[in-house]
């Protein structure tokens, strides 16, 4: 039995799971998830995420969730020496998890409130957008866009002059971002941060996994 991804394809955290599954050409299968119906939050999902989200993984008898402890499982498991993580060498290995917690930590957090006021609340719960809500926080954003611009100015990839897990957690809200809400220039007005979203969403993983990441209002 192999790599179940328990999800939507048209989910970021998703697609987040689906990029490195692409990055290491793995055989998965996609078993959706509707969250319209709650699906996420009964038997047998919740089981699968007791916090009633998507995505879930199941590989044999191992159950994850949290899309970016799934990512390093993965990459752990089946792509032992990839430069996705650098485990081989500890300081490498720490400035890959450096720039994936500031993903989690400094960028998430903005941008999936400026998709979610633009894209999610309307679409999924009939809301109008807060445009002032949304540009406090396209605002705080901005900020941690200028640390990239600064690190990119330096290294062609967050972590170093190699692609790894802190850029492809980017992925699927940047894509969301530019896409779906009118703040897309936060990235594009950055020549490094452009340069550096060019470089990582030219990836052939990159299109194959944000190719389903088409809601739209
Ligand atoms: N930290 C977790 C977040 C999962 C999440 O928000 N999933 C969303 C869909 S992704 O946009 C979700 O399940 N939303 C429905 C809900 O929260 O009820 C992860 O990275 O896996």
């Amino acid at each position: 039995m192999g790599i179940k991804v328990y999800g939507s394809p048209v989910s970021t955290c998703t697609a987040r799971v689906l990029a490195v599954i692409e990055e290491l050409g793995l055989e998965y299968e996609l078993v959706p998830v509707d969250l319209s119906t709650g699906e996420h939050k009964r038997p047998p999902h919740i089981e699968r995420n007791p916090f009633g989200q998507i995505p879930a993984l199941e590989d044999g008898d191992l159950v994850l969730f949290e899309s970016r402890v799934i990512t390093r499982y993965l990459v752990r498991k089946y792509g032992k020496g990839s430069d996705l993580l650098k485990e081989d060498t500890p300081v490498e290995a720490a400035t890959v998890d450096q720039w994936i917690e500031v993903e989690t930590q400094h960028f998430n957090g903005p941008i999936s409130a400026v998709v979610f006021q633009h894209l999610f609340l309307p679409l999924f719960f009939g809301g109008t957008t807060d445009e002032k809500a949304a540009a406090a926080e396209a605002e705080k954003l901005g900020k941690v866009l200028d640390v990239y611009e600064v690190k990119l100015s330096k290294t062609k990839y967050l972590a170093g002059d190699f692609y790894s897990l802190a850029d492809l957690h980017h992925l699927s809200y940047g894509h969301y971002l530019i896409a779906a809400t009118p703040h897309g220039s936060l990235i594009h007005s950055r020549p490094h941060v452009k340069a550096w979203w060019d470089r990582i969403t030219s990836r052939p993983a990159s299109k194959k996994a944000t190719a389903g990441l088409v809601l739209a209002i």
